[in-house]
């Protein structure tokens, strides 16, 4: 069994060592516009086999999607990530011609492959390529909730002075700063409502600590994150590749679920060998479902911008 990684830059780099490292399967090939870039990126990983004990072959190349053929799952990071001071949103530009492209060369050598998208603004690129490709929507998985969600477990293990795997909390919503929403109301730590132990000041920084994570983080390294955005990807690899059904939130295809229609949008979903297989309903409060409903706006006047530059 294959799995694609288009785009060899640092997360998708970052996803492709961390799905080998798993031996999630037998390939792995990771592809990029750049020439000897993913070649050389894939040799390296290769060569830490023998010392971290994995028998997954990972070959690179250059734009070549002959050698993506019959992928089960592809990841798609290509394209160009932000500066400190920039939105997610201001990528949409650039990235719109370069996902749909990746999407549909996918596709040509891929029919039956389930597409994982990363590449920003994530909502946005994940709608896009469903309306590009003609995807069945439990095929198309777009990954920035499940990052959020880690953020939003290690802000509130700080705090807490808790394990991350100990606390459950979910972000919902668009992946950008200010339209994710992290659900702290529902969180808790090992079944216990995290707010019995946190000030109502204490949960307000930690929601707004996480909704800018990712922005921090440019700011401090002058490009956006990769690794956990990398362990993210790779973690919705695995439960698809592993049939594990793991409750984790992905951009995915509203027809009505959340009172949104014809929209990707962060959502609870289970993961499993056909792609998301079911979205739960998560019951919001009032306060929620108006933040989920001024996100949805957001991401849709986004979409929009789609049809104004001619992607869609
Ligand atoms: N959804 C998320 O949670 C999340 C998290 C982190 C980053 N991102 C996004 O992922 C994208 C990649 O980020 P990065 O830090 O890896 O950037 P990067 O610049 O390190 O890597 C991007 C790579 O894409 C390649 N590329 C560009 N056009 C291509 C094409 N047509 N075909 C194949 N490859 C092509 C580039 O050559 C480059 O190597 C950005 O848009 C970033 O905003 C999303
Ligand atoms: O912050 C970014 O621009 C990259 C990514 O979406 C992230 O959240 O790390």
């Amino acid at each position: 069994m294959k799995i694609t990684v288009v785009g060899a830059g640092a997360v998708g780099a970052t996803t492709a060592d961390n799905i080998v490292r798993k031996e999630l399967a037998e390939e792995v090939v990771l592809l990029d516009i750049k020439e000897g870039l993913a070649e050389g990126k894939a040799q390296d990983m290769s060569q830490t086999a023998a010392l971290l004990g994995f028998d997954s072959k990972i070959i690179g190349v250059t734009n070549d999607y002959a050698q993506t053929a019959g992928s089960a799952v592809a990841v798609i990071t290509s394209g160009i990530p932000r500066k400190p001071g920039m939105t997610r949103e201001e990528l949409i530009g650039t990235n719109a011609n370069i996902v749909r492209n990746v999407a549909e060369n996918l596709l040509k050598h891929s029919p039956e492959v389930i597409l994982v998208v990363v590449s920003n603004p994530m909502d946005t690129m994940t709608y896009l390529a469903l309306k590009a490709t003609g995807l069945p929507k439990h095929r198309i998985i777009g990954m920035g909730g499940t990052l959020d969600s880690s953020r939003f477990r290690y802000q509130l293990s700080l705090r807490l002075g808790a394990s991350p795997a100990d606390l459950n909390a979910i972000v919902i919503g668009g992946h950008g700063d200010t339209t994710m929403i992290p659900l702290i109301k529902h969180a808790t730590w090992n079944s216990v409502p995290v707010t019995q132990f946190l000030s109502a000041e204490e949960q307000q920084q930690i929601v707004a600590d996480t909704m800018v994570g990712g922005a921090t983080l440019t700011k401090l390294i002058g490009t956006s994150a990769w690794y956990a955005p990398g362990a993210s990807s790779a973690a919705v690899v695995e439960s698809i590749i592993r049939d594990q059904k793991k409750l984790f939130t992905a951009s995915v295809y509203l027809e009505g679920e959340y009172g949104q229609h014809d929209i990707n949008l962060g959502v609870p979903v289970v993961l499993g060998k056909t792609g998301w297989e079911r979205i739960l309903d998560l019951p919001l409060d009032e306060e929620e479902k108006a933040a989920f409903a001024k996100s949805a706006d957001a991401v849709r006047n986004m979409n929009n911008v789609l049809k104004e530059i001619g992607a869609l």
